[in-house]
């Protein structure tokens, strides 16, 4: 496929509002595109790109490159020429990056050039385009689109569903089951306020502590173990004691989810920072995890033997997981048979009281009938949290000052908006430890798209995490609201971007009750 053909339905599909045209737009792509151009087709509408760090900023080509006269660029050249600059690195990188992007864009016309330089810029902007993309695809392939949606889940990516999709057809989607050694999408949670209203919402239910660790679904087939994290990444290696405690499993085969945590001696959890550094840490991991061990602890059990049991009721699966893991592994948890019932009501207030105790950040109230639904923020999770935080996108950074000179410090911070792009709602340099200011300094630098004078404007790529005290209106910012006494919890790179808070959500908290 041409890269013209798609900047052009990349531009078309940006322009409308109305989900049935994006929807006829992105199908008339799809029965054009190679299978094997699939993944990369839908990567580059989406604006990510696989090669995450480029390294390129724009702020050093402000020479233009003439347009080339024709398009003649195919969607596969580009993906080779931005594989071969992200993996650009050493002395004269620079240089390198500069050669290979102005070759880039000679070769592409002027609307090319300014998808391009879009797509490198992270500013390609296509909201809620995944949903499009599925009913894209059924529309295009004949295949049922609720069977599409579950396939994605399952597989976790949906070019690589597009791919078999255009090649196979709709016998393709037989292939998407469960599959030990496949992770699938985690199943999310919703928030409620208190533990008494979701209670109210859920009925009978099961309230689990909200372990403060990094998500983990783990696969066991005979002696092979495989960790992902709540993004599909593959983080095994560095994760043994994981590894060892499943071995132990009585089972040959099986996929569980819960969480990695790091206790002290008291059995109080440690700090979130400290877990997420050693999950994050390629290096020295037998050294590490002396020091720091990690324990993992379940909370669902999604295939035992030959079974996929996303289909039963929570009751079940939660049955057959307290058989097959020690206690110790388990996590802490309470049913609730009668909310009506007073006393199972304060049962579950102390409950939460005690896990909130124990350095744990919450409650999850589960459905006892409902299904596990990979990948949804369902209704049948609830989560319960004091702390009210925001996740949101560092769009930029300025150099701090006296002890922080030479350290990215004050960073912008943005909220989604629905078409896919971010308004920035505030600015802050609270709560940064020198440890996570050198981190952000060098990851923002990897990101950076413009060095303006005073600081860096990044990729919105990186998600952080944000305490404040309350939501006002603002006049003096794009959102239309600020937060107050806004400080930085921890970073977030179990997140994407896509996974941040919306403008709308903020908004919501306009009352102040945070
Ligand atoms: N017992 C538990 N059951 C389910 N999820 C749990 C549990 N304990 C901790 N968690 C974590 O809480 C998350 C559920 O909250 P949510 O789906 O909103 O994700 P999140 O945005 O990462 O949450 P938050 O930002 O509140 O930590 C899960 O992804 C999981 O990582």
């Amino acid at each position: 496929m041409l890269l013209a053909e798609l900047a052009r339905t990349s531009r078309e599909v940006a322009a409308t509002s109305a989900r049935s045209r994006k929807t006829a737009l992105l199908a008339e792509l799809f029965r054009a595109t190679e299978p094997a151009e699939a993944p990369v087709v839908i990567t580059y509408l989406a604006g990510r790109l696989p090669q995450r760090r480029i390294g390129v900023g724009w702020s050093s080509f402000t020479e233009p490159v003439p347009p080339a006269a024709a398009p003649s660029l195919t969607v596969g050249q580009v993906d080779a020429a931005l594989t071969e600059l992200g993996a650009v690195r050493g002395a004269g990188a620079q240089a390198r990056r500069r050669e290979l992007v102005g070759r880039l864009l000679a070769a592409a016309t002027a609307e090319e050039q300014e998808f391009l330089i879009r797509l490198i810029g992270g500013e390609v902007r296509q909201g809620a385009l995944d949903a499009a993309a599925v009913d894209a695809l059924a529309a295009a392939t004949g295949a049922p689109a609720v069977e599409v949606r579950r396939a994605v889940m399952l597989a976790g990516s949906l070019g690589e569903v597009a791919e078999r999709l255009l090649a196979d057809g709709p016998a393709a989607l037989a292939r998407f089951r469960l599959t030990v050694g496949r992770p699938v999408l985690p199943m999310l949670a919703h928030t409620a306020g208190t533990v008494a209203q979701a209670l109210d919402r859920l009925g009978r239910c099961v309230v689990d502590e909200k372990l403060d660790g990094i998500r983990i679904q783990v696969h066991r087939d005979g002696p092979s173990v495989r960790i992902f994290t709540r993004t599909l990444d593959e983080i095994t290696g560095r994760l043994p004691e994981v590894v060892a405690a499943t071995r132990e499993l009585p089972v040959a085969r099986v996929v569980l989810d819960g969480e990695v945590i790091a206790l002290d001696a008291a059995g109080r959890v440690r700090p979130f920072q400290q877990t997420a550094g050693r999950v994050g840490s390629r290096l020295d991991v037998p050294g590490a995890s002396e020091a720091l061990p990690l324990t993992p602890v379940f909370f669902d059990l999604l295939a035992l033997d030959d079974r996929d049991l996303l289909e039963l009721p929570t009751a079940e699966r939660h049955a057959e997981l307290a058989r097959l893991v020690p206690e110790p592994l388990l996590v802490r948890r309470l049913t609730v048979t009668d909310p009506a019932e007073p006393e199972q009501r304060a049962a579950a207030e102390a409950f939460t009281a005690a896990a909130l105790a124990r350095g744990q950040e919450g409650v999850v109230l589960k459905a006892l009938d409902a299904p596990y639904t990979a990948g949804r923020r369902g209704t049948a999770w609830l989560k319960v949290k004091p702390v009210h935080t925001l996740d949101l996108v560092v769009l930029a950074a300025e150099w701090g000052h006296g002890r922080r000179a030479g350290r990215l410090s004050n960073l912008h911070l943005g909220a989604r908006q629905p078409d896919g792009s971010f308004a920035m709602l505030g600015k802050t340099f609270k709560g940064l430890t020198d440890a996570l200011l050198d981190w952000q300094t060098e990851r923002l630098q990897e990101l950076a798209v413009e060095r303006p004078a005073w600081g860096v404007r990044a990729r919105p790529e990186l998600v952080v995490e944000i305490a404040f005290d309350g939501v006002q209106r603002s006049t003096r910012y794009p959102a239309g609201v600020t937060l107050r006494f806004a400080r930085v919890l921890r970073y977030r790179e179990d997140k994407s971007a896509a996974d941040a808070d919306t403008v709308a959500s903020v908004r919501e908290l306009l009352s102040g009750n945070t």
